[in-house]
């Protein structure tokens, strides 16, 4: 189906990269996810333990899906549509370098926000500009304001 049928929408971590610290990641996950809380009436909250909607993890090459990551740049993650199990759930490629804190590598709250836009059913923009445009490009996370083409894509879902 096109979105969820709640707004309450639970998380959880399920590993870790070694590229930074735990509470980098988990920084940059909660981060990502409050990129979309704030614009839509969806609430995230993390579970420690069973299935979430949203199962959060870092494989590479095969990683227990059909969809097997490719090594270091091309394809950094992936995310599925909403639904039952594996739907919402977002993997990393974990060939790659992840960061939080630089614009060395590729930082980790960028791609999970772009992620969980697939999480929450958006597909790809062809607005150069949006989060949700194919292809990665480095903003600084601090000053980060999700676009306008993002806002209205998941206010058309969930507004
Ligand atoms: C066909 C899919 C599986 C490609 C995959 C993607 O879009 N995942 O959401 C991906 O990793 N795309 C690369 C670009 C590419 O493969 O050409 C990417 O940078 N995605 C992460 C991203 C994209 C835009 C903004 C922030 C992060
Ligand atoms: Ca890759
Ligand atoms: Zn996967
Ligand atoms: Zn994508």
């Amino acid at each position: 189906n096109l979105k969820w049928q709640t707004n309450k929408l639970t998380f959880r971590i399920v590993n870790y990269t070694p590229d930074m610290p735990q509470s980098d990641v988990d920084n940059a996950i909660e981060k990502a996810l409050q990129v979309w809380a704030r614009v839509t009436p969806l609430r995230f909250s993390r579970i420690y333990a069973g299935t979430a909607d949203i199962m959060i993890s870092f494989g590479s090459r095969d990683h227990g899906d059909f969809y097997p990551f490719d090594g270091p740049d091309g394809t950094l993650a992936h995310a599925f549509a909403p639904s039952q199990g594996i739907g919402g759930d977002a993997h990393f490629d974990d060939d790659e370098t992840f960061t939080f804190r630089s614009s060395r590598g590729y930082n980790l709250f960028l791609v999970a926000a772009h992620e969980f836009g697939h999480s929450l059913g958006l597909s790809h923009s062809r607005d150069p500009g949006a989060l949700m445009y194919p292809v990665y490009s480095y903003r600084d996370p601090t000053t980060f304001v999700l676009p306008r083409d993002d806002v209205n894509g998941i206010q058309s879902l969930y507004g």
